[in-house]
This record gives C-alpha cells, structure tokens and sequence, in this order.
C-alpha cells in the first residue's frame, strides 16, 4: 500500500513526495523521473513519439512501482487513465493544489512541461482535471505560499492519524 501524490502541474508533487519519503523513512519514487531515466527528456518523448505514448509508458512504470513503492509522486496527467484511476484503490492518495497566483511563479521560464506555456494553459488542465484529482482523493493540501517543510509536516500529520493501514505500515 502507498501513499500516492497526485494534482496539477507544479503543485509540489515531486518535492513534497521525496520529502515525505524522508521524513518517513520510506522507500521513494517519481514516475516521471522514472521515464526520464529510462526514455530521456518528457518535451522530447512528446515530440518524437506523441502523448498517447507518453500515457502509455506512464500507465506502465505507476503499476510496477505502486505495491512496491511507499511513497509515489505522480505526473499530474496520470489519473486520467481509467486503469491508472482503479489501480489507485485501497491507496493513500494525497491531492496537493496551489493558487494560479502560487503557480505562475513557478511555471515561469520553466519549459519541462510540454502542455503548460502560461497560466492559461495550467488553468485549463485544472478545471479539465480538477472533478478527477477531487473524486479520487483521500485528502488534499494546498501548498500555495508554504514552504515545502510544512506542507510535507501537514500531510505527515495527516498520514499518522488517518492512514488507512495505521502509520506503522506506511513507514
Ligand atoms: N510550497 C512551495 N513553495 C514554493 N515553491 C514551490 C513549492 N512547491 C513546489 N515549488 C516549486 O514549484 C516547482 C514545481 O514543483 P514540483 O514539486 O516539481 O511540482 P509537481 O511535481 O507537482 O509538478 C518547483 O520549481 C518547486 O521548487
Ligand atoms: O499534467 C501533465 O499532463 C503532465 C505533468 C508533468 O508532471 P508534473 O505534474 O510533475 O509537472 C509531466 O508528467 C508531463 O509534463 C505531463
Ligand atoms: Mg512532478
């Protein structure tokens, strides 16, 4: 059983998962960075291959590591397979969100996401995604203007007094 991160792009997934991974003592993965390792640069998988591709080895690496991996940080398209939607059950997921005003800070100059070019485009993603990230959370923290090491505290809390198979398990 993991505790799994999902949300929209830059809401702190990555960061806030490896962190937690630490604060708990557990074993860790990001699944993109997973890709990256083994497929190269995510701009380049979309160019060369398309999106559907990129799905497809997304859907893959989130079912080898889930079971197996006690924290995971997802990519913030994930859940929007249905397969990787019902292999979700029975796992803790954890909705991370932040502000517009929060994320065009952190979208600026960044050009590692190859669907987000501007606020517009992370806005639409949301409200695309937003009834798919809500549906399927156990609990959400909004990591806008916090620093990481208090939103990674609060979800500790959380964990520790909500977990499904007690905290024991989760570390
Ligand atoms: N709580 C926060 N406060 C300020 N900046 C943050 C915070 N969380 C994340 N960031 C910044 O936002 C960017 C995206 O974070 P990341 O963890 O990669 O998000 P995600 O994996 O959800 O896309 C990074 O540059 C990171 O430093
Ligand atoms: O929202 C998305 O569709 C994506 C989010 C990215 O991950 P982060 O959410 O970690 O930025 C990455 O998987 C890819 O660029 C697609
Ligand atoms: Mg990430």
């Amino acid at each position: 059983m993991s505790v799994v991160l999902i949300g929209p792009p830059a809401a702190g997934k990555s960061r806030a998962g490896r962190r937690l991974a630490k604060v708990l003592g557990a074993s860790y993965a990001d699944t993109d960075k997973v890709i990256v390792a083994r497929h190269g640069a995510i701009p380049d998988i979309f160019a060369a291959h398309g999106e559907l591709e990129f799905r497809r080895l997304e859907r893959d690496v989130i079912a080898e590591h889930l079971e197996t991996t006690e924290v995971l940080s997802l990519g913030g398209g994930a859940v929007m397979d249905v397969e990787t939607q019902a292999r979700l059950e029975g796992h803790t997921v954890v909705l991370l969100t932040a502000s517009p005003a929060a994320i065009t800070e952190r979208i600026t100059g960044n050009s590692k996401r190859p669907l987000i070019t501007g606020i517009e485009s992370w806005t639409q993603i949301y409200e695309a995604r937003r009834e798919t990230y809500e549906r399927l959370a156990d609990v959400s923290f909004d990591t806008s203007f916090r620093p990481m090491v208090r939103v990674v505290e609060d979800i500790a809390e959380w964990l520790e007094q909500n977990s499904k198979e007690g905290p024991s398990d989760v570390a």
